[in-house]
């Protein structure tokens, strides 16, 4: 769209929807290349190739429960009978029962040869030598029949899953001891301003202590990338082009904080239009209406972020975290998204998409959306309070109470 916004010889901005500045940013790279990792490192990563079981699971008829291999039989209560074996679990015999006897077996034994059924040591008295039956039990109990739940040769995890510990757990079970994943993507953080102190360091009078570094770089982490430095440097458009291109050697996104709006010392924006790969972009959408893009020398892709901390925060969810899944190999690269119903009355301004911070509140069943910390940028208070994003839509201006709105998830799902 033509630039609207170019004027007081101010530089042009493209006008875009979130969803087509969502789209420009995830056009600027594909899943990385596949690594081979053990598997204590494949946690969070996903998979390059489907992955097959290497073996049946159980691997051979296993025992269920701690008891007696029987004939179901010669399964009569009061019936005693001779114990002509014991099975622990990790006995790697071939072991028979006899016609007219057990063998006492533990939990995860291999059942021997002969028998069909697993009595408990609870229908019985326990014996060693000789055991009384108590109880009975219908053929074939507590009998893990092999292969009844992975097949040797099955699929069991496919490319671009991510795998939490649920996969983790499978891939061990089916003999994986190294997986192909996709590399994670190197990022590194940026902060400008001139205002900004590290965390721990007193405030003078126009300072601020840097957090937008801090939680991009967690949030980054979170998505599965690997942070490789988060820096912080003033308003100075030569120290902006220097550590861009030594962060930039190093990592294989940059995103960067602050310095993309209108302000006479907005100096990301100098530096990526310097470069002349900049791309200056004004989205409809509240927070996170000025943005940028740049490539460096190198081709490494910069996300200039502005550097409000609710509007970082929000552009990270809807702008860099879909591509660092992307990259990463994602399947799926998006939030998961729900309908809730609104807490109370929204406002929203004409002609931008607001993202707006709330809390999840299941008490009732259905999810309701309470809004947290308002649609200040600057308001980071109720931050670390809001697990979803109110998303109202660019053309609506008022959500009544009661209403049903689009959530944007920001719980974790890979686990
Ligand atoms: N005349 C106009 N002024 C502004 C406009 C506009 O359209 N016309 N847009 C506003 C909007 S919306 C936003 S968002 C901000 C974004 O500006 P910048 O990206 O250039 O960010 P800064 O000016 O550098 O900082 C904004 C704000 O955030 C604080 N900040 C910056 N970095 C950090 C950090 N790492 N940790 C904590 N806080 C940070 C900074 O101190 C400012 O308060 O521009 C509006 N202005
Ligand atoms: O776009 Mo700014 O991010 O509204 O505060």
């Amino acid at each position: 769209m033509a630039d609207v916004l170019a004027g007081a010889g101010l530089p042009v901005r493209t006008v875009r929807t979130l969803d087509e500045h969502a789209a420009a940013v995830l056009a600027l790279a594909g899943p990385l290349a596949p690594v081979r990792v053990r598997l204590a490192d494949a946690r969070g990563r996903a998979l390059a190739v489907d992955v097959r079981s290497a073996v049946d699971l159980p691997p051979w008829e296993s025992s269920a429960m701690d008891g007696y291999a029987v004939r179901a039989a010669d399964l009569h209560v009061g019936a005693v009978l001779d114990v002509a074996d014991d099975v622990p679990a990790g006995d790697t015999r071939v072991v028979r029962v006899p016609a007219g006897a057990v063998v006492r077996i533990m939990t995860g034994a291999p059942v021997p040869d002969g028998a069909d059924t697993v009595l408990p040591v609870e229908l019985t008295d326990g014996g060693t030598r000789r055991v009384r039956i108590d109880g009975v039990v219908a053929a074939g109990a507590h009998v893990r029949r092999r292969g009844e739940d992975v097949g040797t040769g099955d699929v069991v995890l496919r490319a671009g899953d991510v795998l939490g510990p649920g996969a983790i757990g499978l891939l061990a079970a089916t003999g994986h001891a190294h997986v192909e994943v996709h590399a994670a993507p190197r990022v590194a953080v940026l902060s400008t301003g001139s205002e900004l102190v590290a965390p721990g360091v007193p405030l003078r009078h126009g300072q601020i202590h840097e957090s937008n570094g801090p939680q991009l770089a967690a949030a980054a982490a979170a998505a599965g990338a690997e942070v490789v430095d988060v820096r912080c440097v003033t308003d100075d458009v030569d120290a902006v082009r220097a550590a861009l291109n030594d962060l930039g050697a190093r990592a294989d996104v940059v995103v960067t904080t602050g310095g993309v709006s209108v302000g006479a010392y907005d100096v990301v924006r100098d530096a990526l239009l310097a470069d002349g790969t900049g791309e200056l972009v004004h989205v409809r959408m509240q927070p996170g209406k000025p943005q940028a893009v740049g490539a460096l020398a190198d081709g490494t892709p910069v996300l200039a972020l502005p550097g409000n901390p609710v509007s970082s925060f929000v552009s990270f969810e809807v702008f860099v975290r879909p591509l660092l899944r992307r990259m990463l190999g994602a399947r799926d690269v998006h939030r998961r998204t729900l309908s809730a119903a609104a807490a109370e009355d929204l406002r929203s301004p004409a002609g931008r998409r607001q993202l707006l911070r709330a809390r999840l509140d299941w008490t009732g069943g259905a999810p309701v959306a309470v809004p947290v910390g308002g649609p200040g940028s600057h308001l980071l208070g109720a931050l670390a309070r809001a697990d979803a994003l109110i998303d109202v839509p660019q053309d609506v201006t008022h959500v009544a109470a009661g209403d049903p709105v689009a959530v944007i998830d920001l719980r974790e799902h890979d686990a």
